[in-house]
């Protein structure tokens, strides 16, 4: 048995959790550290996962995952570096921070890995992308693949691509959700009632995602096979060429990877 204790579950970390029951973990074999007694007590009775203190987080896990807010980082590791050695794994989930400011705080020869997963982990179609640090073993790989893969699919990537991935697919469940909010608002633009928005969007982006993911086809090509000569598609794509939609995405997406490098900076 695998002992996980997640470090701070808020959003991701509480996705985390909740994944890795859906995937088959039985509570038993979670843990979790909360700084706040309500929160704390809110998960146990939703999940039935024992709230612990970091020293016995770090006494009872084989893995423990780092899910706070990058800012919160250095007391966690100041309370972390007493507490665990070279047999201990250390999971970091947090935006920006590299391994080797894991390695300078914590004792030498802890292993380190950076994943950078997302929310959809909570239904079991997370994107992780994991990257080891100096001391982490190829077994220590396979551990946290093995971890990662009950709750979606894994893919290795050098620590250096981390802050690209962080901004693709880190944050990238969130410019679907604001896409879909938008189309969501053109359907009540259009007159529609929101509930029948909601169903005729939501389903188009569950379709679209489908057919990306199974047919193996370009984007380019099915978005061709929608775009009628002389229909109405075309006509919309050509407003959001003009309004420079794609422009804006390639901008969103270096100014996150921006920020991602930006918080790694803020602890050198
Ligand atoms: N949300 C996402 O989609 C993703 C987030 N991440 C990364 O995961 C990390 C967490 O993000 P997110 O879940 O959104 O943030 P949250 O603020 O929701 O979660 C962090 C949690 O940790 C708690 N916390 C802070 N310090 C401590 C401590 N010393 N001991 C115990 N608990 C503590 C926080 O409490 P409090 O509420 O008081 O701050 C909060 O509940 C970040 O580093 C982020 O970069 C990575 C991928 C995706
Ligand atoms: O917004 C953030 O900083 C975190 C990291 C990736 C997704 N959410």
């Amino acid at each position: 048995m695998t002992v996980i204790a997640v470090l701070g579950a808020g959003k991701i970390g509480e996705a985390l959790l909740a994944g890795l029951l859906q995937g088959g973990r039985s509570a038993e074999e979670l843990l979790f550290t909360e700084r706040h007694p309500e929160r704390a007590a809110e998960l146990t009775e939703r999940y039935g996962i024992a709230g612990v203190e970091v020293a016995e987080a770090a006494k009872r896990a084989d893995v423990l995952v780092v899910a706070v807010k990058p800012q919160d980082i250095e007391p966690v590791l100041a309370e972390l570096a007493p507490l665990v050695g070279p047999g201990s794994l250390v999971v970091s989930l947090c935006a920006g921070l590299p391994t080797s400011l894991y390695e300078r705080r914590l004792p030498d020869g802890v292993p380190v890995v950076r994943v950078m997963p997302n929310t959809p982990m909570v239904v079991g179609e997370a994107m992780s992308a994991v990257s080891p640090g100096k001391h982490a073993t190829p077994e220590h790989v396979a551990l946290v693949k093995e971890m990662l893969a009950t709750v979606g699919q894994v893919v290795e990537v050098p620590e250096a691509q981390q802050d690209a991935v962080t901004a693709l697919s880190g944050s990238g469940p969130a410019y679907f959700f604001f896409l879909v909010e938008a189309m969501i608002d053109a359907g009540i633009l259009l007159g529609l009632p929101r509930a029948v928005a909601e169903k005729l969007i939501i389903q188009s982006a569950v379709g679209a995602a489908k057919m990306l993911a199974e047919t193996d086809e370009h984007p380019v090509i099915l978005r061709e096979a929608v775009t009628s000569p002389a229909g109405t598609t075309i006509n919309a794509i050509r407003e959001l060429e003009k309004h420079g939609v794609r422009a804006a995405l390639l901008a969103a997406i270096e100014a996150a990877r921006d920020r991602s490098v930006e918080l790694g900076k803020a602890h050198e």
